[in-house]
């Protein structure tokens, strides 16, 4: 199978009109780089501890849910530490990480994932990589488990950056996907906040997210390994009462996330109409290029964004040499990360709370 999807690459070889694009657009490339180029040797990074940090949906979450929030970002850093100490590898990690909330139904992605207008499910996810720029991202994923695993897949395994709709179709079946059921996927509560967007009606975009009982919940992870590489992943339903067929920020690079061996990576929650406008992910890690810390950085663009385009958002972040940015405009967010032996995690503006990670193990 694999080597069904290599073949499908086109070669330039031999060709040269495509041979003489390809050197036309070599030095392009170079002009459309986003970040201000530093030299990076990785001896230069010494030897990191290395890190996950993970979030859980930035919006109104009402007092009722917290502790089920806390609860999972707690069990989910685990899961991606667990990984990351034994592999070291950070996709793996990130992917373990969320793979715990894609199957808890109190977030919105994978089981719990929020409804379209129609009542149906249409998950996003992206996963990107520091190291060369890789990423893969995924849209209008139906009936799937772990849409950041197929994210991952297109990213490792097609020619491919982004796929969705019927090609998406096509290629969980090539790759033998296993599929859910809605009555999996399709929780109480995703009915309920749908039923409530119906009754009041109007947009979709409008209402804080968590307003409507089981609408919060967008996950993320960041995570940076030993030598300073580090990667990013976020899955989301969406927004409940959405469009058939609208895509938000969470597939779109540099907008739900983005990861830079230079820099740093960033996973991003909120509206993501607001967040694609503002290309949050992608100024985050701008800021930090341009010498502001990881805290800094992600708040200056969760800031930066409401006030300029409207909304709130949120977003995690860990720099090259892991350093930790939180931050958010909306009432909640729960996140955690594990450092020195201890859980660290809150959800409330200004929370910073810790306990010895034995004792959560
Ligand atoms: N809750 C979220 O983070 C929603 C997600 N950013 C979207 O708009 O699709």
């Amino acid at each position: 199978m694999l080597a069904s999807f290599r073949f499908l690459q086109p070669s330039l070889t031999g060709n040269p009109w495509l041979l003489r694009l390809q050197s036309l657009a070599t030095p392009l490339l170079f002009l459309l780089l986003p970040f201000p180029s530093r030299s990076f040797a990785s001896s230069e990074m010494g030897k990191l501890t290395p890190l996950i940090l993970v979030h859980g949906g930035a919006g109104d979450i009402p007092d009722s849910g917290v502790s089920e929030k806390i609860d999972g970002v707690k069990k989910a850093v685990v899961a991606g530490h667990k990984v990351l100490q034994k592999t070291g590898c950070v996709l793996d990690a990130i992917e373990a990480a969320i793979h715990v909330m894609e199957d808890l139904e109190g977030f919105n992605a994978g089981r719990g994932s929020v409804l379209t207008l129609t009542g149906e499910v249409e998950m996003e996810a992206s996963i990107t990589e520091g190291k060369d720029l890789n990423a893969g991202a995924v849209t209008l994923a139906k009936n799937i488990r772990h849409p950041i695993s197929l994210a991952r897949m297109v990213m490792e395994r097609t020619p491919h950056t982004f796929l969705g709709g019927a090609g998406l179709e096509d290629f969980i079946k090539r790759m033998d996907v296993p599929r859910v059921e809605d009555d999996w996927l399709v929780t109480d509560r995703a009915k309920f906040a749908l039923q409530k967007f119906i009754e009041k009606g109007g947009d979709p975009t409008m209402m804080e997210i968590g307003k409507r009982p089981g609408d919060v919940g967008t996950v993320g992870a960041v995570a940076v390994d030993a030598c300073g590489h580090v990667a990013s992943g976020t899955s989301t339903g969406g927004i409940t009462g959405k469009y058939k067929g609208r895509i938000g920020d969470t597939p779109i690079l540099g907008c739900g996330g983005y990861s830079d061996d230079e820099v740093g990576a960033v996973s991003t929650t909120g509206f993501g109409e607001q967040i694609m406008r503002f290309n949050l992910a992608g100024r985050i890690l701008n800021h930090m290029a341009n010498g502001k810390t990881a805290q800094e950085a992600t708040e200056l663009g969760c800031k930066g964004m409401t006030e300029r385009v409207g909304r709130s958002a949120g977003a995690i972040t860990v720099s090259n040499k892991g350093d930790i940015g939180v931050s958010f405009t909306s009432h909640r967010m729960a996140w955690a990360y594990i450092k020195d032996g201890h859980i660290h995690y809150g959800i409330n503006q200004g929370d910073h709370n810790s306990e010895l990670l034995e004792n959560v193990l």
